[in-house]
C-alpha cells in the first residue's frame, strides 16, 4: 500500500492524539492544532483541504462539554453536525475514506440491552442530537460513493485531555470518600484501543457504515471509579480513599443541566466480527492507561 496523507483533526484531543500518533505507519498524517485552524470556520476549514488535499480525513474533533452544550447550542452545532457534514462533502468530492467519531449518546438509554448499530436513535441532550445529526450527514454524503466509518464510541479517557480516570484521581489525592453514580451503565474506552481500531479499519476496510468501538464488558460509573482506585492503589500511588470509600447515588441525586442517557451498553459484534478480533476487556485498557499516567 501507498503511503497517504492523512488528516486528523483534534489531534490535541484524547483520540486525536492517539490516532494521529498510531497512523503514521500508514503516511504523512497532518494534525492543525486550533491555533493553525478554526474548525469552527467553515471557510478556513474548506481552504485547508483544498491547500492540504488528504487522501484520508479521519475526524475526531468535537464540542464534547456534555453539559455545556445545553447552553452553548451554536459551538456545539458547528463541530458536531456541520464539520462533519463539510468534511464528508470533501470526501463525497474527491472519493477519499473518511473515520468519523459519534458516541453513546445518540441512544435514548432506556432499557437494559446492548444497543446495536440498527437499533432507534432518540438522543436525550443537545451534544447527542448534534452528534446524530453529524453521524446523518456522512452517511448521506457518502452512502454508496466512498469508504466511510461512524465509529460510535462511550466514556472515552486517556492518559492526557480531560477525562473521568482523571477527575477520579485528583478527587481521590485528597478525599476521604466521594459519591459517583451508580445507575448509568456502559463501557469506559481507552482512546488508544480507538486508535488500533482506526487503523485496521483503515488497513481491512470493511464494509461502510456504523461501528460500536468499545472494549469488551460492561459497568457503572461508581465501578469504573472503584476500579480506578484499586488499580491506581495496587500501583502503590498514595490516595485518600479506599474502592469501599466510593458510595453509589442515582442520576436523580446527580443534577446537571444535560440530561444523560442510564443505558449506554453498546454491542460490539458487528466490528469484532468485521476486523476479525476479539476486542480486550475495559479492564485491561483501564490498566495500560493508569501505567502511562502514573508514570508520567
Ligand atoms: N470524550 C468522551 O467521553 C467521548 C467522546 N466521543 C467522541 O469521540 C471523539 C473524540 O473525543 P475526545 O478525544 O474525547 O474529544 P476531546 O474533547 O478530547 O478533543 C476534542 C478535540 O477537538 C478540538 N476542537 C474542538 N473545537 C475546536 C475548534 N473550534 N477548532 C479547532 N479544534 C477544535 C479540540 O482542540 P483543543 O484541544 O484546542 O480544545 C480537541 O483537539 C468525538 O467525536 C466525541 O464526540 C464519544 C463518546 C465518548
Ligand atoms: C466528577 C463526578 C462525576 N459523576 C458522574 C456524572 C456523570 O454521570 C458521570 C460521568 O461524568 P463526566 O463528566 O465524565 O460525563 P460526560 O462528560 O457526560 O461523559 C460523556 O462525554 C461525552 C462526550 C460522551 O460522548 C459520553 O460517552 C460520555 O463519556 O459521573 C459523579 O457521580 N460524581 C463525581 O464526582
Ligand atoms: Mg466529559
Amino acid at each position: 500500500m501507498q503511503r497517504s496523507k492523512i488528516l486528523v483533526t483534534g489531534g490535541t484531543g484524547q483520540v486525536g492524539f492517539e490516532v494521529a500518533r498510531a497512523l503514521n505507519v500508514l503516511g504523512e498524517v497532518v494534525a492543525p492544532t486550533r491555533a493553525e485552524l478554526d474548525l469552527n470556520d467553515a471557510k478556513a476549514v474548506r481552504a485547508f483541504l483544498e491547500n492540504e488535499t488528504p487522501e484520508v480525513i479521519v475526524n475526531p474533533a468535537a464540542y464534547t462539554a456534555v453539559d455545556k452544550a445545553e447552553s452553548e447550542a451554536e459551538a456545539n452545532w458547528q463541530l458536531n453536525a456541520e464539520l462533519p457534514k463539510l468534511l464528508a462533502d470533501y470526501a463525497a468530492i474527491h472519493r477519499i475514506p473518511l473515520v468519523h467519531f459519534s458516541t453513546d449518546y445518540v441512544y435514548p438509554g432506556d432499557g437494559v440491552t446492548a444497543w446495536s448499530e440498527t437499533s432507534n436513535t432518540n438522543p436525550t441532550n443537545a451534544y447527542g442530537c448534534a452528534k446524530l445529526a453529524g453521524d446523518q450527514a456522512v452517511m448521506n454524503a457518502l452512502d454508496g460513493v466512498v469508504d466511510h466509518y461512524i465509529l460510535r464510541t462511550s466514556w472515552v479517557y486517556s492518559a492526557r485531555g480531560n477525562n473521568f480516570m482523571k477527575t477520579m484521581l485528583r478527587l481521590a489525592r485528597d478525599k476521604p470518600a466521594l459519591t459517583v453514580v451508580d445507575d448509568q451503565i456502559g463501557a469506559p474506552t481507552s482512546a488508544r484501543l480507538l486508535a488500533s481500531i482506526v487503523l485496521l479499519i483503515l488497513l481491512k476496510r470493511p464494509e461502510s457504515g456504523v461501528y460500536h468501538a468499545v472494549p469488551n464488558g460492561s459497568t457503572s460509573w461508581k465501578e469504573f471509579a472503584q476500579q480506578i482506585f484499586s488499580q491506581a492503589l495496587e500501583a502503590d500511588e498514595k490516595l485518600a480513599l479506599t474502592p469501599n470509600d466510593v458510595s453509589g447515588i442515582t442520576t436523580s441525586n446527580y443534577p446537571t443541566p444535560a440530561s444523560r442517557p442510564l443505558n449506554s451498553r453498546l454491542n460490539v459484534t458487528k466490528l469484532e466480527r468485521a476486523l476479525g478480533i476479539i476486542l480486550p476487556s475495559w479492564e485491561s485498557e483501564l490498566a495500560l492507561t493508569l501505567k502511562e499516567y502514573l508514570e508520567n
